[in-house]
C-alpha cells in the first residue's frame, strides 16, 4: 500500500497546515475566542511553510492585512491554509487563511485572512539567503 500522500493543493499550491477545535480555554472573560489565539495558529501555520521553503529555522518578521470577517465560537473546527505568495533573496510572503466550521454544521467560513513574511534564519538567528526553490 503507498502511504504517502500529498500534502500541497495542486489547483492553487496551498497547504492544510492546521485544523482545530477551538476550546473554552480560548476564550476571553466574555466567551468569545481571542483574536490572539486565532492569529498564533495563523503564525504556526505560515511558519509550516516558511519551514519547508527556507529547509531550516525562519521567524515571522512582519504580517500584513489581518482582518477578521466573522467570530469564531467555542466547538468551531478551525482549519488553516497557507500559501507562499513569493520569495525574496531572504523572505517569503505567505498568504494565511482561517476556515471555521460550525459545531454542527457542514460548510466552512472564512474567518481571518493575513499575509505573513518570515525570514529564514540561521544557527545565529541572522537572516540567510533562501535555497533554491
Ligand atoms: C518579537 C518576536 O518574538 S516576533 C516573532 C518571532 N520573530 C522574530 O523574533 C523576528 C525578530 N526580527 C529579527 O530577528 C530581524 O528583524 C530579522 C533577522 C528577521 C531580519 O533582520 P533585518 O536585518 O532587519 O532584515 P532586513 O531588513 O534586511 O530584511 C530581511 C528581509 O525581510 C524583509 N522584510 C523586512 N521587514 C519587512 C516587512 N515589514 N514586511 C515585509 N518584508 C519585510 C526584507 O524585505 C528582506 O527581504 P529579502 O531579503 O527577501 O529582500
Amino acid at each position: 500500500m503507498d502511504e504517502s500522500r500529498p500534502v500541497t493543493d495542486p489547483e492553487d499550491g496551498s497547504v492544510l497546515a492546521i485544523r482545530t477545535i477551538a476550546m473554552p480555554a480560548d476564550t476571553n472573560p466574555s466567551g468569545d475566542i481571542f483574536g490572539g489565539w486565532l492569529m498564533s495558529q495563523m503564525d504556526l501555520a505560515a511558519g509550516n511553510v516558511a519551514g519547508r521553503v527556507s529547509r531550516g529555522r525562519a521567524a515571522t518578521v512582519a504580517v500584513e492585512g489581518m482582518k477578521f470577517h466573522q467570530p469564531v465560537k467555542v466547538g468551531d473546527e478551525v482549519t488553516i491554509f497557507a500559501r507562499l505568495v513569493s520569495r525574496g533573496r531572504t523572505s517569503m510572503r505567505i498568504a494565511v487563511e482561517a476556515h471555521a466550521r460550525r459545531r454542527f454544521a457542514e460548510d466552512a467560513v472564512v474567518v481571518t485572512a493575513a499575509d505573513f513574511y518570515f525570514v529564514a534564519l540561521d544557527d545565529h538567528g541572522s537572516k540567510r539567503a533562501l535555497p533554491e526553490a
